[in-house]
């Protein structure tokens, strides 16, 4: 019989990563080596037929969704942004909270005409002002999209707020809610079909894990 190459985990460093790994602990996943203090983008983990690898954050779903990673986390954010083909999305892991918001400067006159909106969600810009009957133009960032409305590139940006200390810190506040975000195990949609049994194992166990801690922080 053919070996099966190992179940590949996508994640992101930072916040995702540090959520995510207590949980896969709790399916006896761990990885061999820090991924924040290596160059490295492939990892083994204490079990021979799992790895992680290691991209960026809004790579994930791609990645997850032809099948060159079977299981990844990703902020519904980032999903909404990329949409869900061949994607199946089973678990709420509710970690890396946030709200999507419309932001604009503190006591910005409403702006009459076309609204410039600079974010890296056009996307969902788009497909929230075209919902609300407003013409937007949508101008495509990468990063920093609070510097927008300060340098005249935009009247308002779509990001997502957390404490609200960086829309603070450059004058502005938020307008409107478009989504809560929280990030969500995505799993490829043949690979669940496939790998049925090993895949169901590690969602049942990280959704206990979940439950567990929400239920400790509601105790
Ligand atoms: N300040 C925040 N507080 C809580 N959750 C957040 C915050 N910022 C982002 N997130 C959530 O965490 C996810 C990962 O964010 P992270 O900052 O790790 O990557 P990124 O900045 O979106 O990507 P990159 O570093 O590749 O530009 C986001 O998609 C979002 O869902
Ligand atoms: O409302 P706040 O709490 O200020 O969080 C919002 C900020 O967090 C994210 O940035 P990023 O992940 O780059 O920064 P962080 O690690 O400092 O949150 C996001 O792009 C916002 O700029």
């Amino acid at each position: 019989m053919a070996t099966e190459r190992p179940l590949t985990i996508a994640l992101s460093k930072g916040r995702i990563l540090k959520e995510t790994l207590p949980l896969l602990q709790k399916a006896g996943i761990e990885m061999l080596e820090d991924p924040e203090k290596s160059r490295k983008l492939v990892f083994d983990t204490t079990r021979e037929d799992v790895r992680i690898i290691i991209l960026r954050a809004t790579d994930v779903p791609p990645y997850v969704q032809y099948g060159a990673a079977d299981i990844g986390v990703a902020g519904k954010d980032v999903l909404m942004e990329h949409g869900a083909a061949g994607i199946y999305e089973p678990l709420d892991l509710d970690i890396a909270r946030c709200k999507l918001m419309v932001a604009g400067p503190v006591n910005a006159e409403p702006v009459t005409g076309r609204l410039r909106v600079a974010t890296k969600f056009v996307n969902v810009a788009r497909r929230y002002f075209a919902a609300s009957g407003r013409q937007a133009d949508v101008i495509k960032l990468y990063g920093a999209m609070e510097l927008a409305p300060i340098v005249g590139l935009a009247d308002r940006i779509v990001d997502v707020v957390d404490t609200g200390n960086t829309l603070r810190a450059n004058g502005l506040e938020p307008t409107e809610l478009i989504a809560y975000i929280s990030s969500r195990l995505i799993v490829n949609r043949a690979s669940m079909k496939t790998r049925h049994a090993d895949i169901q194992r590690i969602i049942d166990v990280m959704d206990a894990a979940v439950q567990a801690r929400k239920a400790e922080a509601s105790a």
